[in-house]
């Protein structure tokens, strides 16, 4: 009898949190993606542990997160994150989104990776932007995820409020540490060549100290650290506008605030014409210096208006898990299948094909039928 040989197995230990409305419906989708990578990569093991977080946490146990999923999510190689939050929760204090806030902070999730990209040549048709303008689009949010506004002391009276938004000069520098490291794995062609991209760092330095702290400190990092990397500056207001009106000038890393990242990464979606297809990574790490925790999320929300029906696009969240493999496991190979998968499902319609889309970009498909269409295109291509 010949000897066997078996190749040894990596475990990696994700907790999943559907969370609300839409996200079970997407993080299924997402999960029948990883089942495929599992199938066609026998020496890889994704364990999954599931809990709740958000409004279906309130509703089980009082508070958004409990300290014991925390500690879960803690001890887990990556959590994977479907949105939380609903008008049934509108009154709840805590709110579902407290829950997210929590976690993010208890990981140390510092840095929210927000790419921005017109994924095939055929969605150009999508934006409410003229196709010549926004052809060409590709841009990464890179948004502090654990200081700012969203942090800071709250007072929270009937008739006063205030949010302290305040940050250190450590925080501003590990962002400006990731920003770079973005800038130098995207490239200035977008494809990783031609020297690394261009950096805008987004503030209001005009009008909040914060935001003259985060231009000093910035700047500062990229002098000593990056000089090779070209930073500039444009405050938050005029960039909002700038990227409607022009969204290929941002083309690079866009560096930015909790608060400003939070907002521009949503104007993404009006770039591209939807949310549904812009996913994100938030990690404790530099992207490039080794595996690190992190939640993997879409930019978008629970979607209320959408759920239950079925409708909703599945892809934010199918790309965050490839970000996943790619930022907290390494997996290179495996997530590049995952978003090229993405890309051939989304581009069936421009080569002639079937019409493999969701609502919100113009198509007939369910969610369901993308998630298993894409589940297609990964086994094809990781079976080559
Ligand atoms: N990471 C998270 O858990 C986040 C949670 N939220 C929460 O989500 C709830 C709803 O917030 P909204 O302001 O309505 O923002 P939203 O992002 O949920 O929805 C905005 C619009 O985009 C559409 N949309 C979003 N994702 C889509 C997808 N995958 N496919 C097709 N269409 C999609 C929705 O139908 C809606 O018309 C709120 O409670 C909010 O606080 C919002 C942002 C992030
Ligand atoms: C805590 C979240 C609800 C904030 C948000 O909108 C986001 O992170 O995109
Ligand atoms: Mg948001």
């Amino acid at each position: 009898m010949g000897q066997q040989t078996t190749t040894p197995t990596t475990t990696y230990h994700i907790l999943v949190l559907p969370g609300d409305h839409v996200g079970p419906e997407v993080v299924t989708e997402a999960l029948k993606v990883l089942d495929v990578v599992e199938e066609c990569r026998p020496s890889l093991h994704f364990e999954r542990e599931f809990a709740l977080a958000g409004g279906c946490s309130i509703n089980a146990h009082g508070v958004p997160i409990t300290p014991a999923v925390l500690d879960q999510a803690a001890s887990s190689d990556a959590v994977l994150f479907g949105s939380v939050g609903g008008p049934e929760w509108a009154g709840s204090h805590p709110n579902p989104e407290s829950g997210l806030l929590s976690l993010r902070q208890r990981l140390d999730a510092f840095a929210n990776i927000r790419p921005c990209e017109v994924l095939v040549p055929s969605l150009v048709g999508a934006s409410p932007i003229k196709s010549e303008l926004v052809a060409g689009t590709k841009f990464v949010v890179v948004r502090e995820n654990c200081g700012g506004a969203y942090f800071g002391e709250k007072v929270e009276e009937e008739d006063r409020a205030s949010d302290l938004w305040v940050y250190r000069a450590e925080e501003v520098e590990r962002c400006a540490r990731v920003s770079a490291a973005i800038a130098r794995i995207i490239g200035r062609d977008g494809r990783g060549g031609g020297g690394p991209a261009v950096v805008w760092s987004s503030d209001k330095a005009n009008v909040l100290a914060s935001g003259r702290l985060w231009r000093r400190v910035t700047q500062r990092v990229f002098d000593k650290e990056f000089p090779d990397i070209e930073l500039r500056h444009q405050l938050a207001d005029s960039m909002a506008m700038l990227m409607v009106k022009d969204p290929t000038m941002f083309n690079g890393v866009i560096h930015t605030d909790n608060t400003f990242g939070d907002i521009l990464s949503d104007i993404s979606g009006g770039i591209t014409g939807t949310l549904g297809i812009l996913p994100s990574a938030s990690i404790s790490g530099i992207p490039g210096s080794g595996r690190c925790n992190g939640i993997y999320e879409p930019v978008h929300g629970s979607a209320p208006d959408i759920s239950g029906k079925g409708v909703v696009n599945p892809v934010a969240q199918i790309l965050s898990l490839a970000m996943m493999l790619r930022y907290s496991f390494l997996l290179t190979e495996e997530a590049s299948a995952i978003e090229n998968a993405v890309t051939r499902v989304l581009d069936e319609k421009g080569n002639g094909g079937l019409e493999i889309r969701t609502k919100d970009l113009g198509g007939t498909a369910s969610t369901a039928d993308v998630g298993n269409a894409i589940c297609t295109a990964v086994r094809s291509i990781l079976s080559k």
